[in-house]
């Protein structure tokens, strides 16, 4: 568990983090939102020491961060960046392998977990572990990065706009291999994006912060439902909102048990965005939903989801 406790980070007379608490429970990813500059990066480099405090605790399990050696704190905290930071003239393996390496892993060792972890991002190990970063596109680079900061397992990764210089579909396919990484090896993650839709699909906790601040934290439902106040709403979507709260909203939550519907059932677990890409693509206008947990079934109206006077509900 990470705990920020009244961090205060001061440049000048810029107040970079400003009275910032937050806990990000283990084994979660949260994601850090707000308009540029408003404390994002500053915030992530004070968990891994890059950056020291004016005031207040970073927490790690319990332990205060002041009190470790940064460079062995920055050892057990996978960091990925934007830029990538790869060393162009050592092959993928070695880049990868740095970390290990430097705390005294056996090569054999080594060389199985590169292997590992090139697997685990996506990428055939034999056709990349010997090439050099340029050989290799964007996005390729980028999932090397992220196999760099898992390669010592760490428990806490930091991410910087891991994804930001991607086009959508490689972003898409990293967001994508990002959430099975964590779902299989159950890292916590701290993610900085200026992406709405992106802290939306990655984070259980997402803190929209403003000049410093921590100005409202919660589950991507609790903030397009119950947006504090008109900046959030602005920056979780305005006009899009709504449409955005289908997508995190279960479809057994609208779901009328015990009424019928032809056709085959959708899983109450899948999202109301689902359900109604498919009632607009199929013509229809009520589909059958099934439980499989409980094994209950009932139906999911257009009217469930879409008010008479078109709104969604
Ligand atoms: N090393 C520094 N020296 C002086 N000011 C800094 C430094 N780093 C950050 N700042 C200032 O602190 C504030 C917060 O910067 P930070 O990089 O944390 O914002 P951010 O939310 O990550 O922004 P972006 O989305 O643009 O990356 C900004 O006003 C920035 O100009």
């Amino acid at each position: 568990m990470i705990v920020l406790d009244r961090l205060t980070k001061r440049f000048g007379t810029t107040l970079a983090v400003d009275n910032l608490s937050l806990t990000v429970p283990n084994g979660s990813i949260c994601a850090l939102v707000g308009a540029s500059g408003c404390g994002k990066s500053t915030t992530l480099r004070l968990i891994n020491r890059l950056s020291e405090p004016d005031g207040g605790h970073v927490l790690i399990d319990g332990t205060d961060a002041a009190s470790l050696a940064p460079v062995a704190l920055r050892r057990r905290i996978g960091y990925v960046i934007q830029s990538i930071g790869l060393f162009p003239h050592w092959s993928i393996a070695r880049n990868i392998g740095t970390v290990p390496e430097l705390l005294g892993w056996p090569a054999h060792r080594v060389a199985q977990r590169v292997d590992e972890l090139l697997d685990l991002v996506g990428l055939d190990p034999a056709r990349y572990r010997s090439r050099r970063p340029h050989e290799l596109s964007g996005g390729q680079q980028q999932r090397v990065g992220v196999a760099r900061a898992l390669a010592a397992d760490p428990d806490l990764l930091l991410m910087d706009e891991p994804f930001g210089a991607l086009d959508p579909v490689t972003r898409d396919g990293l967001q994508g291999a990002l959430l099975d990484i964590q779902a299989r090896t159950r890292k916590t993650v701290v993610i900085v994006t200026h992406d709405i839709d992106e802290a939306i699909r990655l984070a259980s906790l997402i803190a929209v912060l403003d000049g410093g601040r921590l100005i409202q934290q919660g589950s991507p439902h609790e903030l397009l439902a119950r947006p504090a106040n008109a900046f959030v709403e602005a920056f979780v979507g305005g006009p899009r909102r709504g449409l955005r709260l289908l997508q995190v909203t279960p479809v057994g939550e609208r779901t009328r048990y015990g009424m019928g519907a032809e056709g085959v059932p959708i899983d109450a677990g899948a999202t109301l965005d689902v359900a109604l890409e498919r009632m607009v693509t199929g013509n229809i206008d009520r589909i059958p939903v099934l439980d499989r947990a409980t094994g209950r079934s009932g139906a999911l109206s257009l009217t469930d989801i879409v008010a008479p006077d078109g709104a969604l509900r």
